[in-house]
């Protein structure tokens, strides 16, 4: 998927500035940002359910609203807050949407695959929130898709069902399906995806791995330890690494940047000393996320999911 120069608004509101990004084969593409940057009409123009006022878009080589036939065919799209007639059960629905398709997948597989083979006569509206969201995914694959946007894939689930959704996910993966995810969740974003886009304001504020992402954003770390004997504070305040030491009963608390933990590790090994409870503050992509939009995430309570 490649977009470039993408601009998209309503009546007078901006929704999309400039956004620019490729997605290649076989990854797992993430776009987060705060509500309202953008994120929903970036996917949606994508998906040929938006036509962009200005910029390319390219699905596979084809234009998602001239060659809008094709690219249904190729791209499977699971929306926010999908909605069914109450009364359709899980097999019909899947039957249905398998029949919109000219080379769908086996849905009785996928079925069974999404772990609904025992509620395949259940009514929509009967089915938990992660049931459901389980079918919404299944609807998204039942055309055999080479690619799949996901948004808001798993909001609202409780924590197992979530961790059982991402599974699903890699193994979707594993089978040869790009993804597109939309989430607010960063855990999700830093556990599936090999790169992000952060989108704010309708522009990508910034692109890598979460990794990448993660030490762009990290410049000061904090390492703590205890020591069983005293050292030399200078030992620690010449490293080019270290920026600050304190130290209170024994408990070494080192700030600073690069590769602080190697470094001080290194000095206290040449010192010959053993550290206690070494520890390393983790900076996570919640520190990303607030560094490039300038806002802390979104937190999702997770709700519990009924048996
Ligand atoms: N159909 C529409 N008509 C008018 N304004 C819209 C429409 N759809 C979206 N917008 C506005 O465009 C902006 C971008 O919305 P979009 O849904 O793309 O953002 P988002 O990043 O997906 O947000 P969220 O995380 O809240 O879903 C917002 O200000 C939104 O209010």
């Amino acid at each position: 998927m490649e977009v470039q120069n993408l601009h998209k608004r309503y009546g007078r509101r901006v929704a999309v500035e400039d956004v620019s990004f490729t997605v290649e084969a076989g990854e797992i593409f993430g776009i987060i940002g705060p509500n309202g940057a953008g994120k929903t009409t970036t996917v949606e123009s994508i998906a040929g359910l938006r036509v962009p006022d200005s910029g390319t878009i390219s699905v596979l080589g084809l234009d998602p609203v001239k060659d809008r036939a094709e690219v249904r065919e190729c791209l499977g799209v699971q929306l926010q807050e999908s909605s069914f007639p109450d009364a359709i059960t899980v097999s019909e629905a899947l039957e249905l949407y398998s029949s919109f398709y000219r080379n769908p997948v086996d849905w009785q597989d996928l079925m069974e695959l999404l772990g609904l083979g025992d509620k395949r006569k259940a009514r929509y509206k009967a089915l938990s929130g992660g049931q459901k969201q389980r079918l919404s995914i299944a609807l998204a694959l039942v055309g055999g898709p080479r690619i799949a946007i996901l948004d808001e894939l798993t909001t609202g689930l409780d924590p197992q069902s979530r961790r059982d959704t991402w599974s699903l996910i890699e193994r979707v993966r594993d089978s040869g399906v790009t993804i597109l995810l939309v989430t607010h969740l960063m855990d999700e974003a830093e556990r599936l995806c090999d790169r992000i886009a952060v989108i704010d304001g309708g522009r990508v504020a910034a692109l890598d791995t979460p990794a990448g992402l993660i030490a762009a954003a990290s410049v000061m770390q904090q390492v703590r330890f205890r020591l069983s004997r005293p050292l030399d504070k200078r030992l620690l305040t010449e490293l080019p690494e270290v920026s600050d030491v304190e130290i209170t009963e024994g408990r070494y608390l080192v700030t600073g940047s690069g590769q602080l933990l190697g470094s001080v590790a290194g000095a206290l090994a040449r010192a010959e000393i053993v550290a206690e409870d070494l520890r390393i503050d983790q900076r996570s992509l919640d520190d990303a996320f607030v560094a490039f939009t300038g806002r802390p995430p979104e937190s999702s309570a997770p709700r519990q999911e009924e048996a």
